[in-house]
């Protein structure tokens, strides 16, 4: 607020802030002395001053009764204020009229000396002007009066003296006139002296006024009560905002919302008090109602006790008058008596009176009646008042001790207010000097805070320079980032295109020469199988069984090279047979030395080609141990299985292969599903309708593969369901072929290049002789279907190693179903199984002589269809066939198998073997094989 703002418009002012306000005016007092305001405005602010007003500060409220004593105080002052200033303006208002009068009369004497030759009776003059002087002084009581006392009031008889004492006497007075201007110089001096007097003396009482014990007092609390407004503010303020940090918060808050309760309390009770004072002014209003109706009352009866002391006075003097007048009238009768004739004459007269003042007396008693009549009305009614009047004493008197009652309640409700308000201000100034100690405590911290971050403001000032310096380069270098971006982009785009282009090319060139050296590989594989020969036949001995050593005809027969792994002597009746193939395992060979020997032809499928892996020989010379193995040591069926699995896994990021299994029984000529749900279903061997010349088997299961659990729950399933199939499980299995079908599926995304090969593991049925085991009825049949798909094989085999234009592959189901795979550039491995005993020595001495026939065949596709499989990448699938498939079946017809010399039956070619194959040392027949006793 400004002190122009003050100064317009004091009392609102005061209302909006007064504290403020009074602030402000102390700054500017004595302007707001001088009219008033000071009190105007503290009128309305003691009307503001009411308990319970919003608008009223807490420091007036806390400090009312001596803001109330300081108001009266500055009311006084300002009366007086008023009046010295009236005083003042009348003061200057004479002044001013005493100069003009003293003007006048030096202008008049100055008038007197010119006319005085002329004597123009300037003394009427000098009357007026002493009258109008005397008028002008008169109210202010000046000497005025006492000096035109002196003028000579004979001074118009004068006029008839003589010229010289005219003179005389006008030079009198003249003197008299300078005289009397003189002494009324001396007044106004000395008015003027006292209104300086006067002025410095209502200097002295405002300076004295501005500076009272109570005025001082009351700045001294005013400026207090700022500061702690200021104080609890900022209290509020740091309160506020530390909220969350201050541990007393709480408590402040808990006092706060009590303090305020306590208001609410507070104006609770000013509210009753104000309310009590309202009800003990209606009381005193009907008091004083009361106490004039008295004072009527009272009035009235002083004038009825006047009426009546008149009456009575009245009636006291008519009995008085009558009374003597009986008197004289008795006498005059006593007398009249003495005198006879007057008597009468007298007695007549007092008759006459007498009745005269009967009536007078009759009427007295009636007037008399009639006032005291009056009088006992006036009586009553002066009961009746009197009586109202102790009721009115009574109900005063009551009223006054109502009041005495509520004083003495209000006094004690102030009391406790008081007691409350000095309690509440207490804890108030407990408050904020707890919220001072903590905002001070704060404030050092923050100060040292603060001290600790110049320090550091000064220490990073340097890096901050620095910081700005690469912040600006920075800025720069962003400014021109979207344009070393775009370059950027543009440059790494074309780097990126040119070496997309190189490793495009790089890549084309790659791949042109991984398919060389693919081919080169195949190419040099299949030379090397070649080499091998398409058909291997390796021979493995199985050991001499726990069971057998006791039989007297458990003699091992069986004999090896050591120095020749491709030699086994046999020991036949005396006489040494020896055989030569392309490898034979001892009884301690391992079923990984044996599967290492056949895992180039599974890896050979991975590539596309048609692989058939026979198990031959005899009942119970380990075939199914070979091929199948035993739970702690797996044969060659689940060892390719694993092989094709890691072989797939090395080649997954170009080629993704898939791997099937089928498992199928040939029993008696009868295909049958090992993999199906229904074992005893039968399926055929059928063309493929598209004309592409493949065979497949309508119906047979197929299982894809890809880990080594899927291959035993495979295994699983074929062994329960051909277990399910027969009465005697190991007496099935002997007379019966297991295949196990494994396709390989192969697709390279990058190339578009696809192969697929098959893998065909045979477990073949037991080759004994029928004579031998003296086989009769259903057995009798088993062997002759044995024999009959032996006898296939064997043909087939023949066929294909003497190039034969047809090859009777439809003479059995095991032909027919391997036709595929005995053909073209197909691999085939027989494993010739051989008993050690020499109870099976002619069994043995047959299934070597079977081998070495099988041994001496070449298998493969004419050198046209060849160099086209070579060649070709993508279509030509090694399973392509090149012999006729649709060739009607034929009778199966033994091969005629010519006896080697001495030793026994041998296996006769009537083709050479190759060049790199060493020569058997048994001599080979010519004939046809005959796989017969
Ligand atoms: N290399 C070997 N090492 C140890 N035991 C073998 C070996 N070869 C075969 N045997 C054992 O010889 C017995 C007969 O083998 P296996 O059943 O494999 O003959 P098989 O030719 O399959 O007979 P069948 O034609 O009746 O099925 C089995 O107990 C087998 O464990």
């Amino acid at each position: 607020m400004t002190l122009k703002d003050a100064w317009m418009d004091p009392a609102k002012q005061v209302k909006e802030d007064p504290c403020t306000w009074i602030m402000c005016m102390r700054g500017g007092r004595e302007h707001s002395r001088s009219s008033g305001v000071v009190c105007l405005a503290l009128r309305s602010c003691t009307v503001h001053e009411r308990p319970g007003t919003s608008a009223t500060p807490p420091a007036c409220r806390s400090s009312g009764t001596k803001t109330s004593h300081w108001m009266t105080l500055q009311e006084r002052v300002c009366e007086f204020q008023a009046r010295l200033r009236s005083e003042d303006a009348t003061k200057r208002l004479l002044l001013q009229r005493l100069q003009t009068h003293d003007h006048q009369l030096n202008q008049d004497i100055h008038q007197n000396e010119e006319h005085s030759s002329i004597n123009q009776e300037p003394q009427e003059q000098l009357r007026l002007q002493d009258s109008q002087l005397n008028q002008a002084v008169s109210p202010t009581g000046v000497r005025s009066s006492s000096v035109l006392t002196q003028r000579p009031v004979d001074f118009p008889s004068a006029v008839h003296v003589s010229k010289v004492h005219s003179q005389e006497q006008l030079q009198k007075d003249e003197g008299e006139q300078l005289t009397l201007i003189t002494g009324l110089r001396t007044q106004v001096k000395e008015l003027e002296e006292k209104l300086v007097d006067q002025t410095q003396e209502v200097e002295r009482l405002r300076s004295e006024l501005g500076a009272t014990d109570l005025e001082k007092q009351l700045e001294v609390l005013e400026s207090e009560n700022q500061q702690l407004k200021q104080e609890l503010r900022a209290s509020q303020t740091q309160t506020t905002c530390s909220t969350g940090h201050c541990p007393h918060s709480q408590d402040v808050e808990a006092l706060r919302g009590e303090l305020c309760r306590k208001d609410e309390e507070c104006r609770e009770r000013e509210r009753r008090l104000a309310a009590l004072e309202q009800q003990v002014q209606e009381r005193t209003g009907a008091v004083v109602q009361l106490q004039q109706q008295l004072e009527e009352a009272a009035q009235r009866r002083q004038e009825l006790q006047q009426q009546l002391e008149e009456a009575s006075c009245l009636r006291s003097q008519s009995e008085e008058q009558l009374t003597s007048r009986l008197r004289d009238a008795e006498e005059a009768l006593s007398r009249q008596a003495a005198l006879t004739p007057q008597v009468k004459y007298v007695t007549k007269t007092v008759e006459v009176e007498s009745a005269q003042c009967k009536q007078a007396l009759m009427e007295a008693q009636g007037r008399n009646q009639a006032l005291q009549e009056q009088l006992s009305v006036q009586r009553q009614l002066l009961r009746e008042l009197e009586q109202q009047l102790h009721e009115s004493q009574r109900s005063s008197s009551q009223l006054r001790q109502q009041i005495l009652v509520y004083e003495g309640e209000m006094e004690r409700a102030q009391g406790q207010l008081e007691a409350e308000m000095q309690s509440l201000e207490e804890e108030k100034n407990r408050v904020i000097e707890e919220a001072f100690i903590r905002a001070e405590s704060e404030m050092k911290a923050v100060h040292e805070n603060l001290a600790g971050v110049r320090m550091n403001l000064l220490t990073l000032q340097p890096a901050l320079r620095t910081l700005t310096c690469d912040y600006n380069c920075l800025k720069r270098q962003v400014q021109d980032f979207p344009y070393m971006l775009e370059k950027a982009i543009t440059e790494a785009k074309q780097e990126i295109c040119q070496v997309i282009g190189e490793v495009s090319s790089a890549n084309q060139e790659l791949l042109r020469k991984y398919k060389r050296e693919m081919n080169l590989r195949k190419k040099c594989h299949n030379e090397l199988v070649r080499l091998k020969g398409n058909i291997r036949v390796l021979c493995r001995v199985r050991p001499v069984c726990a069971g057998e050593t006791d039989a007297a005809d458990a003699k091992n027969i069986v004999t090896f090279d050591p120095d020749d792994d491709a030699v086994l002597y046999l020991s036949n009746k005396g006489k040494l047979m020896t055989f030569e193939l392309d490898k034979v395992f001892p009884t301690q060979a391992t079923q990984g030395e044996v599967f290492q020997e056949v895992q180039s032809l599974v890896t050979s499928c991975i590539d596309g080609f048609n692989v058939c892996i026979f198990a031959y020989g005899q009942t119970g010379s380990g075939k199914t141990y070979t091929m199948e193995g035993v739970p702690e040591d797996r044969g060659i069926n689940q060892r390719a299985l694993r092989l094709l699995f890691s072989e797939v896994l090395e080649k997954k990021p170009d080629w993704d292969y898939k791997i099937t299994v089928s498992m199928v029984e040939i029993y008696n000529e009868t295909l049958r599903n090992l993999l199906g749900d229904n074992p005893n279903e039968k399926l055929d061997i059928k063309m493929c309708p598209d004309g592409s010349g493949q065979l497949y088997v309508p119906g047979l299961t197929e299982f894809t593969v890809e880990s080594v659990e899927d291959i035993n729950k495979v295994f699983d399933l074929g062994h329960m369901n051909r277990a399910t199939a027969c009465t005697n499980l190991n007496e099935h299995s002997s007379r019966s072929h297991a295949l196990l079908i494994v396709t390989v599926a192969g697709f390279n995304s990058s190339t578009g290049h696809r192969t697929s090969g098959k893998l065909n593991l045979v477990d073949l049925a037991g080759s004994e002789r029928i004579a031998k085991s003296g086989a009769e009825g259903s057995r009798l049949r088993e062997a002759q279907c044995i024999n009959k798909s032996l006898s296939a094989l064997g043909d087939v085999i023949n066929a294909l190693r003497s190039k034969h234009s047809h090859v009777p592959f439809r003479n059995s189901r095991l032909t027919y179903l391997l036709q595929d795979s005995l053909s073209g550039d197909s691999k085939t491995l027989m494993m010739v199984q051989v008993s050690p005993l020499e109870s099976n020595v002619s069994e043995s001495v047959c299934s070597l002589k079977f081998a070495q026939r099988v041994r001496s065949v070449e298998i493969g596709p004419s050198s046209s269809s060849r160099r086209q499989a070579e060649t070709s990448s993508t279509s030509s699938s090694p399973t392509h066939d090149s012999v006729e498939l649709d060739s009607p079946p034929v009778t199966p017809v033994p091969l005629p198998i010519s006896r080697a010399s001495s030793a026994g039956s041998t296996l006769s070619s009537n083709s050479k073997t190759p060049t790199t194959r060493r020569r058997s040392h048994s001599q080979l027949s010519t004939g046809r094989m005959k796989l017969t006793a």
